[in-house]
């Protein structure tokens, strides 16, 4: 860039990407889901149907070598904008653990990290859970004497245009692949990961976040779509991955109850919109591309899954715009913050009690009160 100046990320020297993670052998499989469901009070019989999708698959999950080449995706972005940072990856659950990266980062003299995670929404699950692994993580590495970088997460992105855009996209390409006939009169079923009810009535600042934030973004999509087709296509929000005892009520309809349901009124195609994934995922190769198509196959309706942002240069351009952004606020300047859709921008730091834990309040980095 021999005109422009390099976008100031001061005052960080490092970003980094902070992911789930998953199994990539056979035998990683049970000690991965030990890791997720620890104390999570999660049925013996979810956990070996669980345990069977990531066989399918070899015992191999795709989310690692996805995060692999999101941050390749991302060094490079970052060099092209002349931005000369480090990025470091962590995961919640699996090797490259969160821990291990932030020993990394303090010995390699890290004082101030932006942090990225990847995943768009406020919950317990995808919000807080990550803050509290953040506060963990700090906290032994910090233990062993010799400092711990500090630590800010971005704010939520689902809103983003850097996010919605290449859902826009590749919903326009999933309809362009049903047949003619269908296509205008093909319903947009956008599917996000399924979670207890109580954990969507204290999500967010107020509450209810996690399903309003859904509804907020697929409306963007919505618009934007008939912007380019002429048509405002029916849609709805359904969930996929559902988990639990029985007795918990969690988030509904299931996709593919749902796909039973429109086959049954007369809907002559779906596009699946996994609009709650940033890449795919175990759930969307195995619970979309796997069940759902085959439920949608099995009631002969014509259906197509849309692709992930995964590694679109306008997502990755998001996570080098949320930097520099970011570094802007923490300067005390008052920089842009792109946000489509009704909900606004969602704060840096995330209000007192935001995706309440559950069980019980415990540290979490990147709130007002941390
Ligand atoms: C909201 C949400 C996201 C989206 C936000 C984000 O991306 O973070 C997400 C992502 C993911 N969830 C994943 C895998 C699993 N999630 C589980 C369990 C659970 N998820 C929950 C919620 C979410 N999960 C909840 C409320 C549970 C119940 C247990 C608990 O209350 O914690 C279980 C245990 C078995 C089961 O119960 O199904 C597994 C194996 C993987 C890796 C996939 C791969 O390998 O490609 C990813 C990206
Ligand atoms: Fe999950």
């Amino acid at each position: 860039m021999p005109d422009t100046e390099a976008p100031d990320v001061t005052p960080y020297d490092a970003l980094l990407l902070l992911s789930f993670g998953g199994p990539e052998a056979p035998e990683d499989v049970v000690p991965f889901l030990e890791n997720v469901t620890r104390g999570r009070g999660i049925p013996r019989e979810r956990l070996e149907e669980v345990g069977q999708h990531y066989h399918l698959f070899g015992g191999r999950s795709p989310i690692n070598d996805q995060n692999r080449a999101l941050l390749a995706a991302i060094r490079e972005d970052l060099a092209g904008a002349g931005i000369d940072l480090p990025v470091y990856w962590g995961n919640r659950n699996w090797d490259p653990y969160l821990a291990d990266a932030l020993r990394q980062m303090r010995d390699d003299g890290v004082q101030r990290a932006a942090v990225f995670v990847t995943s768009a929404y406020s919950c317990y699950s995808s919000c807080r859970q990550y803050r509290e692994n953040l506060a963990e993580a700090s906290a032994e590495v910090a233990a062993e004497g010799r400092g711990v970088p500090a630590l800010d997460r971005f704010r939520q992105y689902y809103n983003h245009p850097g996010f919605v855009e290449p859902v826009v996209d590749a919903t326009l390409a999933a309809l362009a692949e049903l047949p003619e006939a269908v296509r205008d009169e093909a319903r947009l079923v956008f599917v996000t990961h399924s979670i207890p009810e109580a954990m969507n009535d204290a999500s967010g600042p107020g509450g209810g976040a996690y399903v309003a934030q859904h509804r907020s973004g697929l409306g963007a999509v919505v618009d934007r779509v008939r912007q380019e087709t002429g048509r405002r296509h029916d849609h709805d929000l359904v969930y996929c991955s559902r988990s639990g005892p029985p007795q918990v009520p969690w988030l509904e309809p299931d996709v593919n109850d749902h796909l039973a349901e429109l086959e049954k009124g007369g809907t002559p195609a779906v596009v699946l919109i996994p609009i709650g994934f940033v890449s795919d995922h175990m759930e969307v190769i195995y619970d979309l591309d796997t069940e759902a198509l085959a439920t949608a196959a099995e009631l002969d309706l014509p259906a197509v899954r849309a692709a992930t942002p995964g590694i679109d240069p306008r997502f990755v351009a998001m996570v080098r715009d949320l930097l520099v952004e970011r570094a802007a606020a923490e300067r005390g300047e008052a920089p842009a913050r792109p946000a489509l859709g009704s909900l606004g921008v969602m704060p840096d730091r995330c209000a007192v009690g935001c995706c309440a834990n559950a069980r019980g309040p415990r540290p979490a980095l990147g709130g007002q009160d941390s």
